[in-house]
């Protein structure tokens, strides 16, 4: 057994580890990353936010030779296979993958490949892929060890028709229907996905509205697009069985219904990577979801372990956690570190959905008096060009103040555009004003536009009030 010794030792290389541990070799720590899998990048790069948007920019490209006229001097619509689109999803992965195992040497960071389980608060026993075991011992230890999809006992995901987001991705077939149980954010971006791909497609919601966390309109207008795209969108629904069959997956639901196609895709949540990891070693326990407590400085109940990324929960998001693993580099040293609390929501269905700030609900349930000004994607010229007329951008303003208190938009590239609005609304007053938009000289013909269109379209109506 060797025996190695380092002021920070990080464990998990998805974007909270890499984050934390590039940004604490950078300011003067001696750094080694443990990561299980061969390739760095974890599951953001093999299994999640990679992967389902490069599956979703290849669809979508597919879907823009289909539809539009222009094309049909080249030939008539085509379909891919899902096999077919995954190899240039695999590309991109490998492409990351080259880019992020790169930063370790750059910055003198170690990569341990192997499995890390806690003996103490101060060392931790690694399995290592010829199985040999390796003791490595830190001053310190951030848990970045992410999370997986949760498997409820009575859904057998050894049938090779029942599949979650993890193993989506290795299917080697391409269904004519699919159903996707569990209408969250990866329930409704796989739904696009394959209703893109031509797939019928029945996704189950427990709830009564899709994303309920968004603004009403943005919601709604997302029910009526994805219907639109052939989507049967089915709300308050639980499911009671699921019976795999040699040709397909049946569900039974707790209303009655029974639902047929060639395929299940279970997207119900997910639970924290925390069981493996010896936390009674060091006296610590995760919740039922596998999670773990931190305080404002990402650390956990034992002083010197910390925790960043889908492995402390809310809000589980790849650019959340790069903002923590550096967040949690910046509190070990005590130097300059902030708590991640306004992660905007970028949701890339189809269409793209995109917000900032605060919602009508929230705003009507505080009391706040509060505006609204809209513009439609179709009414832009730039839209128009570019064919993608489907969205709108809704900003939500101070009466009085007029300062920016929420932005909310959907349609083509809303992930990108809703940053033009943060970028104003996080100024201090006076500078987060909606007259920033009218003030201003934009580029022509943009989205960008619709900033002020949506801003004009707001002050009209308070200029009568
Ligand atoms: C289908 C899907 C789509 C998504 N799309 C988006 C999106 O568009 N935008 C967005 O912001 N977020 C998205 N997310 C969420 C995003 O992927 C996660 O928030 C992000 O990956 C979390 O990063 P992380 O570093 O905490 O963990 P992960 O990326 O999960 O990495 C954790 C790493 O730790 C390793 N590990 C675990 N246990 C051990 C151990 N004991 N020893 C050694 N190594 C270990 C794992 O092998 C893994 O490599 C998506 C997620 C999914 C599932
Ligand atoms: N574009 C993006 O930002 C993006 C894309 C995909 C996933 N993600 C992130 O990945 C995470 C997981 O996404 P998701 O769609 O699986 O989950 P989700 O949290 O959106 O929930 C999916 C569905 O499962 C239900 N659910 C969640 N946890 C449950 C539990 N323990 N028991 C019973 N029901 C439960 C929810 O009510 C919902 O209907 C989210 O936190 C999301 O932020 C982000």
């Amino acid at each position: 057994m060797a025996d190695s010794k380092y002021d920070l030792v990080v464990i998990g290389s998805g974007p909270a580890g890499e984050a934390a541990a590039m940004s604490a070799a950078k300011k003067g720590l001696r750094v080694a990353v443990i990561e299980r899998s061969a390739a760095v990048g974890g599951n953001c790069t093999h299994k999640g936010t990679i992967p389902s948007k490069a599956l979703r920019h290849s669809v979508k490209q597919l879907m823009r030779y289909n539809t539009q006229s222009v094309f049909r001097a080249l030939g008539e619509p085509r379909r891919l296979t899902f096999p077919q689109v995954m190899e240039s999803v695999n590309k991109v992965i490998s492409y990351q993958v080259e880019m992020h195992t790169s930063f370790y040497a750059r910055n003198r960071v170690d990569l341990i490949v192997g499995d890390a389980k806690f003996r103490d608060a101060n060392s931790v026993e690694v399995k290592l892929a010829d199985g040999a075991r390796e003791i490595i011992t830190a001053e310190k230890f951030v848990v970045a060890t992410g999370s997986r999809p949760y498997r409820p006992a009575d859904v057998d995901f050894d049938h090779p028709r029942v599949y979650d987001s993890d193993t989506i991705l290795d299917m080697e077939h391409t269904p004519q229907a699919i159903i996707i149980y569990g209408a969250g954010v990866i329930g409704c971006e796989y739904a696009s996905i394959f209703a893109a791909l031509g797939m019928k497609v029945d996704l189950i919601n427990s709830r009564n509205h899709l994303l309920e966390f968004l603004d009403d309109e943005i919601s709604d207008a997302l029910s009526y697009h994805l219907r639109d795209m052939g989507v049967t969108v089915r709300h308050r629904e639980e499911y009671a069985k699921v019976i795999g069959t040699d040709r397909g997956v049946t569900m039974e639901m707790q209303s009655g219904k029974r639902i047929w196609a060639d395929a299940l895709l279970w997207c119900n949540g997910r639970s924290g990577n925390t069981g493996s990891l010896g936390l009674d070693k060091i006296g610590l326990e995760a919740n039922h979801r596998g999670q773990l407590a931190v305080d404002d400085h990402y650390c956990t109940a034992v002083e010197n372990v910390f925790a960043v990324g889908d492995v402390i929960g809310w809000p589980s998001l790849a650019s959340a956690s790069y903002d923590q693993g550096r967040a949690v580099a910046a509190a070990i040293v005590g130097r300059g570190h902030r708590v991640i609390e306004d992660a905007p929501t970028g949701i890339y269905t189809l269409p793209e959905i995109s917000s900032v700030g605060k919602t009508e609900t929230e705003l009507t349930n505080a009391k706040v008096p509060y505006e609204v000004g809209r513009a439609l994607f179709k009414h832009t010229a730039r839209a128009q060009i570019s064919g993608e007329r489907v969205g709108m951008l809704k900003i939500l303003f101070h009466i009085e103040t007029r300062e920016i208190l929420g932005i909310h938009c959907f349609g083509a590239e809303a992930a990108e555009i809703v940053h033009i609005g943060q970028a104003i609304m996080k100024q201090p007053a006076p500078n987060n004003s909606i007259d920033f938009f009218v003030n201003t000289t934009f580029n022509y013909p943009t989205m960008a536009e619709a900033y002020r269109s949506a801003a004009l379209d707001g002050l009209n109506r308070i200029t009568r009030l």
